[in-house]
């Protein structure tokens, strides 16, 4: 038997909207490019998840984890206990193994009504709305997961980590935090407000423990080390098939958790880094150090060990160009 094979059904359009098939245990439904949910067709739901993964176009690591984890679910024909609704999510971008088109997709999630001015908006939309049908199905005393997984630009001092969305009146769980961990995660950046990606906008409007992910830094597809991906392949995999949830316990001792601290935003044309590309995520700035330019003005670290995260001076002007983080203790984390 063939295995089902996630992008090459993306990339050919391989499936009308609304096909659905059967295997001998699970109902498997495509709703449109990039969008497959699966559900056992016989046993108790206990969770909804969404697992979604190229946003960004160029970022391979995860489209290939998604791809083997579908292939395999699609050979074992084994029971989920939980709905699934996987997402590819700008066919056009990874076509081009490029991160956007016309406009970063995971700035969008704004429920943004038409007109739209690009594909890209299109897309957030599209993908709005499949996640809200997805999550209006299921009994809000379900536990709700959205796992947005992407990879990083630049390397990074901790390779593997999760950003955790700000959520006004939603407290940062450390059971969360946990899983993530046992994720072989082991540095979650606590977001202090509110933002406009794919993850925001599940916690938000869903209230699903939704993160995104970086699981190490970008690479051509065929070039990744899928290894340090096992600990999340296996997470995801008993939320999919256990009776039960995962509790880990959190090991604050290996947890490296920071708190936003500064969102630096490009105001200007003539935006600029004070250092290279070759400086890491996670890199700690010592008081008034300079971390950018623009408009005459230099932008200086405001205290000693202050950490430089997703540096980019190519971002579309008022877009975010940089965060910067202070070390965070796990007694912010509530149960
Ligand atoms: O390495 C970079 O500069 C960007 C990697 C990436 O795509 N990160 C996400 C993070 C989203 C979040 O803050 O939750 C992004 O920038 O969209
Ligand atoms: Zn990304």
């Amino acid at each position: 038997m063939k295995a089902f094979n996630l992008l090459e059904a993306t990339q050919a359009n391989e499936h009308t909207d609304g096909e659905s098939w059967q295997d001998a245990a699970n109902l498997w439904q495509w709703h449109g490019q990039g969008i497959l949910q699966v559900e056992p067709r016989h046993r108790d739901i206990k969770r909804s998840i969404v697992l979604s993964c190229g946003v960004h176009g160029n970022e391979t690591a995860p489209i290939e984890l998604l791809n083997s984890l579908v292939a395999e679910l699609s050979l074992e024909q084994q029971s989920l206990t939980a709905r699934v609704l996987f997402i590819v999510g700008n066919p056009p971008a990874i076509e081009l193994q490029k991160r956007f088109i016309d406009e970063n997709l995971n700035r969008l999630f704004v429920r943004k009504e038409p007109p739209f001015a690009n594909a890209e908006q299109r897309r957030a939309k599209t993908l709005e709305m499949h996640v809200d049908r997805f999550f209006a199905a299921s009994d809000k005393s379900m536990p709700r997961v959205h796992y947005d997984l992407h990879t990083a630009i630049r390397g990074s001092e901790y390779p593997f980590f999760a950003v955790y969305p700000f959520v006004q009146n939603m407290d940062f769980s450390s059971a969360a935090v946990a899983r993530i961990q046992a994720s072989g995660i082991d540095t979650v950046l606590l977001s202090s407000e509110p933002s406009t990606t794919f993850s925001h906008y599940s916690a938000k409007y869903h209230g699903a423990e939704a993160f995104t992910v970086e699981l190490g830094q970008v690479s051509a597809f065929g070039h990744n080390n899928l290894e340090p991906m096992v600990p999340i392949r296996r997470v995801i995999k008993s939320m999919l098939h256990d009776n039960f949830f995962p509790e880990p316990e959190l090991n604050d001792a290996a947890l490296n958790l920071f708190q936003v601290s500064r969102v630096i935003h490009r105001n200007y044309d003539d935006f600029s880094l004070a250092f290279d590309d070759q400086l890491k995520n996670f890199t700690r700035f010592k008081k008034d150090q300079p971390l950018a330019y623009e408009a005459n003005q230099t932008i200086y670290a405001d205290f000693d060990n202050e950490v430089v995260v997703f540096p980019n001076a190519a971002v579309a002007i008022g877009q975010r160009a940089m965060l910067t983080l202070k070390a965070a203790d796990a007694s912010v984390l509530r149960s």
